[in-house]
């Protein structure tokens, strides 16, 4: 089980804090169980791994079946929780190559994301990339209104529908979105596009063990099974055991300590390249539910050791504000062991017969002692492997501790007004109709 060890925070915190803090951990646990605190009418995803759409399930793997039958592209398209936790799964599960290993060993469509941005570029690139290849969309947006997916889906809408004739193309694009109501439903049921369900009580960030990520990483060829057993598993220890064997309290625990201590950044730290949009997935899930109300620790991510190149300085030595969180990846699950050179230039041969991965595992931790003793506390998140079992723990795990955390912070972690600022802004410019009044204050102010 993925498991959270401290004992490099110990510089910075006592024990006795720790105990406190444990007791507030328990609280907001019984708090969230209870289902009563703030936000409580977007609490689904506590229950998902075992209570959901045994029907849609099928349809799900079903689905997957047919676009891994007719497709050799994937175009998937959603922003934020409707974008991240399928693209953190799906470079999980693989090393970063997925799209580029040949069709004849991989066997799977290449699965490409649109809409988590307004960048032409991007989409003609996107274009250039699917060529005369076969394709499927999946369009992912519980609101259905989201300006960046329907931009892309639009795009890709006309794109289907010129290739494969109109009635053929509603064939290829399947629909995840509201299970009533919104602009997307309201289209794909007068389409006939197959949809799939963001249900009601579960918010963006927190619906990736849902069809928003299930279909897409089904489609990469990963079995979702074993993702949700390994969240089953995962929601009985968060919601059954204490603190000490909890790792979801631990980690609420600690980072609220540190918090508490002028702490406000947390950097998550991978040292495995296909990490990488797991830190992008568990930013949005932090930023969106703790940062409100002039409060919150700003999830910040760095990959290393490449940024030890870049942001390491900064880390070891800039604003003491900083704690960091590693991913430590137990397991690489390959093997690259170092030869000897006849003439030893680069003066390597010390390291011959040497795993990579032990090269890798020192540079790791030799960084979390020097970042320790540069003042910087870590905390660091134990994984096993790297495979479904364990990344249905991390998330839930995840998920479960920002619950916790949000709720010890005293904010409602379940919702995001912040970010309807800047959309209100993007339309009273872009002119639509309602915002006349914002559009003539805005454009004095440009
Ligand atoms: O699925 P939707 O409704 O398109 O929303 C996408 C994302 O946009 C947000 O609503 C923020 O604007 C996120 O909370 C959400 O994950």
């Amino acid at each position: 089980m993925v498991n959270i060890d401290y004992s490099k925070t110990k510089k910075f915190i006592s024990d006795e804090e720790v105990e406190i803090m444990s007791k507030k951990t328990l609280e907001a646990k019984k708090e969230l169980l209870s289902k009563e605190g703030a936000g409580n009418d977007f609490l689904g995803w506590l229950d998902l791994p075992e209570n959901y759409d045994k029907e849609e399930y099928e349809r799900i793997k079903k689905a997957s079946e047919k676009i891994k039958s007719d497709s050799q592209v994937l175009v998937v398209i959603g922003i934020g929780g409707s974008y991240l936790g399928a693209r953190a799964a799906i470079e999980f599960l693989n090393d970063g190559f997925y799209n580029d290993v040949d069709s004849s060993i991989r066997k799977t469509p290449r699965i490409y994301f649109a809409g988590n941005s307004i960048s032409s570029t991007y989409l003609k690139g996107l274009e250039k990339a699917i060529g005369d290849a076969d394709f499927s969309v999946n369009v992912i947006s519980k609101s259905g209104t989201t300006t960046e997916p329907a931009i892309a889906f639009r795009y890709f809408k006309e794109k289907l529908e010129k290739k494969y004739g109109k009635s053929e193309a509603a064939k290829r694009i399947y629909a995840t979105t509201d299970k009533k109501k919104g602009a997307l439903k309201t289209l794909a049921d007068a389409e006939g596009y197959e949809t799939f369900v963001v249900p009601d009580d579960v918010g963006g960030r927190f619906s990736v063990l849902t069809a928003v990520g299930l279909l897409p990483i089904a489609v990469s060829g990963a079995d979702i099974d074993k993702l949700m057993k390994g969240a089953q598993d995962a929601r009985k220890v968060c919601n059954e055991k204490e603190f000490k064997e909890n790792p979801a309290l631990i980690y609420a625990a600690i980072r609220n300590i540190l918090l508490r201590k002028g702490k406000s950044v947390e950097v998550m730290a991978n040292y495995e390249p296909s990490l990488h949009y797991v830190a992008e997935w568990w930013k949005q899930l932090y930023g969106e539910s703790e940062g409100k109300d002039q409060k919150g620790i700003f999830p910040a991510s760095v990959d290393l050791t490449t940024d030890l190149h870049s942001m390491g300085q900064f880390i070891q030595d800039g604003a003491r504000i900083l704690y960091e969180t590693v991913l430590n990846v137990e397991d690489a699950g390959c093997e690259i062991i170092m030869q000897n050179a006849e003439n030893d230039l680069d003066g390597l041969n010390y390291l011959a017969g040497k795993d990579m991965d032990f090269v890798n595992k020192s540079a790791m931790n030799g960084t979390i002692l020097a970042h320790t003793d540069g003042n910087v506390p870590n905390i660091i998140v134990n994984i096993p492997k790297k495979d479904e079992e364990t990344l249905g723990q991390l998330f839930y795990i995840f998920e479960f501790a920002c619950g916790v955390s949000g709720y010890i912070l005293g904010v409602n972690p379940f919702n995001q007004p912040g970010v309807e600022a800047y959309k209100k802004n993007m339309f009273a410019l872009l002119g639509k109709k309602g915002y006349e009044k914002e559009r003539e204050e805005l454009l004095k102010r440009l």
